[in-house]
C-alpha cells in the first residue's frame, strides 16, 4: 500500500503528481499558510509530510503518531525540533545545494545596493529630487578590491566568496566552525578569527544557520569592532543577530549600513525602527526566490519525502538525524 503523506504547502503540479505515483496524498493548497489546528487534524494519519516554514515540535509530533518523515523545502531546517524528532525517530530532510548560487546572487545584490544605495537613490529619483549640480551626497562606497568578511563558510558562504573573488577583486576573510583548506586552496580565501574578521572587512555576510551557538551571533560587543564605513549583510535568520543592538550600530553611525534579508520577527512590524533608517535595505527574505530555484527545492523535497519513506538513503536527511536512515 502507498504510505499517507500530506503536502502542507502549494507545490508545482507536476512534483504534486510525482509524489502521486509513490504515495497517497492530502494537500493544503490555498496560498495563505495552513491554519496550525488543521496541519494538526491533517496529519493524524500521516507517515510523511512536506512543507515550508512550518514549526515542527512536541505537539505537532503528538498528533501525528504515524508519521516517519518530515521533508523541508528549505535548506535551513531551524523549524525542526530535532531532539523532539529524534526521541520518536521521525526523520527530517531538507535541500541543499539547488539553492545556492541563487542565494549568493541575492547576498551581492545586497552588497551591490548597500554600496550604491541603490534603493535609497531609485526613491530619490522617482520623487523627483533629481536635480542639476547634485554631487557627493549620492555617492556611496567602492565594492570591489575592498574586504569582505563570510561569516559561515558553508555552501552558499563559497559561492559569495568565488563572486567576491572572480567578479570583484576582493580579499575574502573568513570565520567557520572548522578552517576549510581545500576552499583556501581553491579561492585563496583566508582563515581568521571572529575578532579579526570584524575588524578588518569592509563587507560583513552572516551565513551560518540558526543553532543555539549563533543565536545572537553578532550584537553590541561585535558592532563595536566592525569599521565606521563596514556594511553589514544577514541572509542567515534574523536570530543571528540581535536587532535591537543592529539598530542602535545603525542610528548612531557605528556601522556605515545594513542588506537585511531576514528578521528577527516575518514579516517585520512596519513601525520597525529599522525600517526608518535610510543606510538599510531591506527585503522580505527572498534568498532562494526564484521562479527555477523555488520549483528545484520543491522537486528535492519530494524526492526526499518519497526516497526517505522508501528507506533510501540517497536523500538529504539533515546531518543530526543521519544515523535514522541508517539504523
Ligand atoms: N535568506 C535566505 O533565503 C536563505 C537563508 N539560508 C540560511 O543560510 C544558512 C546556511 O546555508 P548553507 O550554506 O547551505 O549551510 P552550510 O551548512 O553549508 O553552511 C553553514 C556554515 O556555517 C558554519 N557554522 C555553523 N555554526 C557555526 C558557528 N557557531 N560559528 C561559525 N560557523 C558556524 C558551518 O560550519 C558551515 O560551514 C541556512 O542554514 C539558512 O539559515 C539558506 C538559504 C536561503
Ligand atoms: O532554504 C532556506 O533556508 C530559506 O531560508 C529559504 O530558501
Amino acid at each position: 500500500m502507498k504510505p499517507n503523506v500530506f503536502i502542507a504547502n502549494p507545490i508545482p503540479a507536476d512534483i504534486e503528481a510525482y509524489i502521486g505515483q509513490h504515495c497517497q496524498y492530502r494537500k493544503w493548497d490555498r496560498s495563505e499558510p495552513i491554519p496550525r489546528g488543521k496541519l494538526l487534524e491533517e496529519v493524524r494519519d500521516a507517515e510523511g509530510l512536506l512543507l515550508h516554514g512550518l514549526k515542527v515540535d512536541e505537539e505537532l509530533l503528538a498528533h501525528a503518531p504515524h508519521l516517519r518523515v518530515i521533508s523541508t523545502i528549505s535548506v535551513g531546517y531551524n523549524n525542526f525540533d530535532i531532539g523532539a524528532m529524534r526521541k520518536r525517530k521521525v526523520l527530517g530532510t531538507h535541500t541543499p545545494y539547488v539553492l545556492d548560487d541563487t542565494v549568493a546572487d541575492l547576498v551581492f545584490a545586497l552588497i551591490l545596493s548597500s554600496a550604491r544605495r541603490i534603493a535609497e537613490l531609485d526613491r530619490y529619483v522617482k520623487e523627483g529630487k533629481w536635480k542639476k549640480g547634485d554631487n557627493e551626497n549620492l555617492f556611496g562606497i567602492d565594492v570591489h578590491h575592498r574586504t569582505l568578511g563570510i561569516i559561515g563558510m558553508g555552501r552558499i558562504g563559497e559561492k559569495v566568496a568565488k563572486r567576491a573573488k572572480l567578479g570583484f577583486d576582493m580579499e575574502v576573510l573568513y570565520y567557520n566552525r572548522r578552517q576549510k583548506p581545500e576552499i583556501e586552496e581553491r579561492l585563496g580565501v583566508t582563515y581568521v578569527s571572529l575578532e579579526t574578521l570584524l575588524r578588518q572587512s569592509d563587507f560583513i555576510v552572516l551565513l551560518t544557520p540558526l543553532t543555539p551557538q549563533t543565536v545572537q551571533l553578532i550584537g553590541d560587543d561585535q558592532f563595536q569592532l566592525m569599521k565606521e564605513e563596514a556594511i553589514f549583510i544577514n541572509a542567515s535568520r534574523g536570530q543571528t543577530v540581535d536587532e535591537q543592538a543592529l539598530v542602535r550600530a545603525l542610528q548612531s553611525g557605528r556601522i556605515r549600513g545594513a542588506g537585511l534579508d531576514v528578521f528577527q520577527q516575518e514579516p517585520i512590524p512596519p513601525d520597525h525602527p529599522l525600517l526608518a533608517l535610510p543606510n538599510v535595505v531591506t527585503v522580505p527574505h527572498i534568498g532562494s526566490a526564484t521562479h527555477q530555484t523555488r520549483r528545484d527545492m520543491a522537486r528535492v523535497a519530494a524526492e526526499n519525502l518519497v526516497k526517505a519513506l522508501q528507506g533510501d538513503s540517497s536523500c538529504y536527511v539533515v546531518p543530526e538525524l543521519k544515523d535514522l536512515i541508517l539504523s
